[in-house]
């Protein structure tokens, strides 16, 4: 279980931002959960909060009744390695290296055979329909194949926790239904706790539960009952309602 009590994030620097406050959120293990909310409104600080790339100013995340900001520094990274898998908006992959090189490293770091981990590179990356590029290095793939190859690092290992910043952005539509799809079977087979950032009403409508962050504070929170379309008009009744600049990067598209 995830557990964030009173948390907030003040950025320093010449002008202080606050970017988080106060925010009290409760995740169950296994919860397929959306975070939505104007650009500027504080997900992706919440999500590094919650992975520990960065420390709050105030409040604790609970990871399992852990706060990872207090693990020393190998704990934290052993932490990450096999409890996370992160997907951020600027993928981190290493350019040098093939596709497969860098979906197999959490596998590497571990010490898994070289048999085990080609094996498993090639079932997700078949998930993802990027089975066709493994060899290939990242500097010669497309952004949208870059951001699949992300989610299959992420992914591969089996992670208790997923944090997913804006993983369909580069993605056409028919390609965010897809990842959506292995999502949604990641969490239904590993049973994966997901925490998804998204613009996107019609990837946030895969969630069981979606979160609404406006100027750093909770702002609502909508639960999905049987029928997604339905869960769909009510996200987007909620952007409409929250105002801002969310219609930016916002499809309007159900399929
Ligand atoms: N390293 C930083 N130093 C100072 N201010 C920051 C830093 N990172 C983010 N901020 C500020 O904190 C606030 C929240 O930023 P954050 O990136 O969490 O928002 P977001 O909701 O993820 O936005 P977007 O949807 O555009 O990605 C913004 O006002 C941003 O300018």
């Amino acid at each position: 279980m995830l557990q964030l009590n009173r948390l907030g994030k003040v950025y320093g620097g010449s002008i202080l931002c606050t970017a988080l406050k106060d925010i009290d959120l409760t995740v169950d293990r296994g919860e397929f959960l959306g975070i939505m909310g104007p650009s500027g409104s504080g997900k992706t600080t919440l999500l590094r909060l919650i992975a520990a790339l960065d420390v709050p100013t105030s409040g604790e995340v609970l990871i399992d009744g852990r706060n990872p900001h207090l693990l020393p520094r190998n704990e934290l990274a052993r932490f990450r390695r096999r409890e996370l898998g992160l997907v951020l908006q600027d993928f981190n992959l290493l350019d040098t290296m093939t596709v497969e090189e860098n979906i197999v490293m959490p596998l590497a770091l571990e010490g898994v055979q070289y048999g085990e981990m080609a094996e498993k590179a090639a079932m997700v990356a078949d998930q993802l329909g990027i089975g066709n590029i493994l060899h290939k290095r990242v500097h010669e793939i497309s952004g949208g194949q870059a951001q699949r190859a992300a989610i299959a690092r992420a992914i591969i290992h089996g992670p208790g926790m997923l944090l997913c910043d804006e993983i369909t952005g580069n993605l056409d539509s028919k390609s965010s239904q897809g990842v959506m799809e292995v999502l949604e079977a990641v969490h239904q087979t590993d049973g994966a706790t997901i925490l998804l950032v998204t613009h996107d009403p019609m990837v946030a409508s895969y969630c069981r539960r979606v979160v609404f962050i406006k100027d750093g504070q909770l702002y609502n929170e909508i639960i999905c009952g049987e029928n997604r379309q339905h869960f769909f008009q009510r996200i987007m009744d909620t952007l409409s309602l929250m105002g801002g600049n969310i219609h930016d990067r916002m499809a309007f598209r159900l399929s």
